[in-house]
């Protein structure tokens, strides 16, 4: 079970500009979107999750332990972030490495990090690519083999940031499959989104952020209203 507090989060990347100003939630073992207008905060807010940046002030906490007590490995294990551009993820110059060195960093070894990669390319539908260079393939197959990448390493938390961007119709159906079935195992799933309907379709929850604060904060259904109105 995996549950994150977010407790008067604040961040700033300059001096005179706030980018996050105190948010204040709980995620709980469930599907997340979070949407809002360029410039909201969003992606900022899954690199202080994932603890690429360290919060101005304010504390989260990862199942009661605060993140500044977990070390970037130990956090590795916990939770998983897919870029919005696989081209910030991706340096290996072969799929099947690629997909391989999660599961190899939090120390499986090399038959069972085959395995994890193997099984991952096949929920993304590419498991016949995992000996091409990641390079040769389109900007939406790198996005699923950068999607494959987080879900070899197994991690309780998966975060995405924007992995319906750049998809065409199937390309979107299997990202919607591969969040239903993360949730049939029990995963707490976040997803950064600009698409509102398939939002409100997926996702168990949605918060909005507006300028570094949340705007709303609904369930499915309660958003499925809003969108309506
Ligand atoms: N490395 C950085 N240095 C300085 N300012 C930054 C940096 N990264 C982001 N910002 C600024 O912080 C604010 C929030 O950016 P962020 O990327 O978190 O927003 P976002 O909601 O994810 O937007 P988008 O939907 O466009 O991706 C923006 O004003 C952005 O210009």
């Amino acid at each position: 079970m995996s549950e994150i507090r977010i407790q008067n989060i604040k961040f700033s990347y300059t001096e005179h500009a706030e980018v996050l100003k105190g948010l204040q939630f709980i995620l709980k073992e469930q599907s997340t979107a979070i949407i809002g207008q360029n410039g909201a905060g969003k992606t900022t807010f899954v690199k202080l999750l994932k603890g690429l940046i360290r919060p101005s002030s304010g504390d989260i906490f990862l199942n009661d332990k605060n993140l500044r007590e977990y070390t970037a490995s130990e956090l590795a294990r916990h939770i998983g972030l897919v870029f919005q551009n696989p081209n910030d993820q991706i340096f290996k110059n072969n799929v099947l490495d690629e997909v391989m060195f999660g599961p190899l960093h939090i120390a499986q070894d090399k038959n069972e990090a085959k395995r994890s990669a193997l099984d991952a390319l096949k929920m993304v539908g590419l498991e016949t690519y995992a000996h091409k260079n990641p390079y040769d393939l389109s900007l939406a197959e790198r996005k699923m083999i950068a999607i494959a990448s987080i879900l070899a390493m197994d991690t309780k938390v998966i975060i995405f940031d924007e992995p319906t961007m750049g998809q065409d119709y199937v390309g979107k159906q299997r990202i919607k499959e591969i969040i239903w079935s993360l949730r049939r195992r029990g995963k707490l799933v976040i997803c950064i989104l600009h698409d509102m309907d398939f939002a409100a379709e997926v996702f168990e929850r949605t918060i909005v952020f507006n300028e570094g604060n949340i705007l709303l904060d609904g369930t499915q259904q309660q958003f499925l209203l809003i969108k309506k109105c």
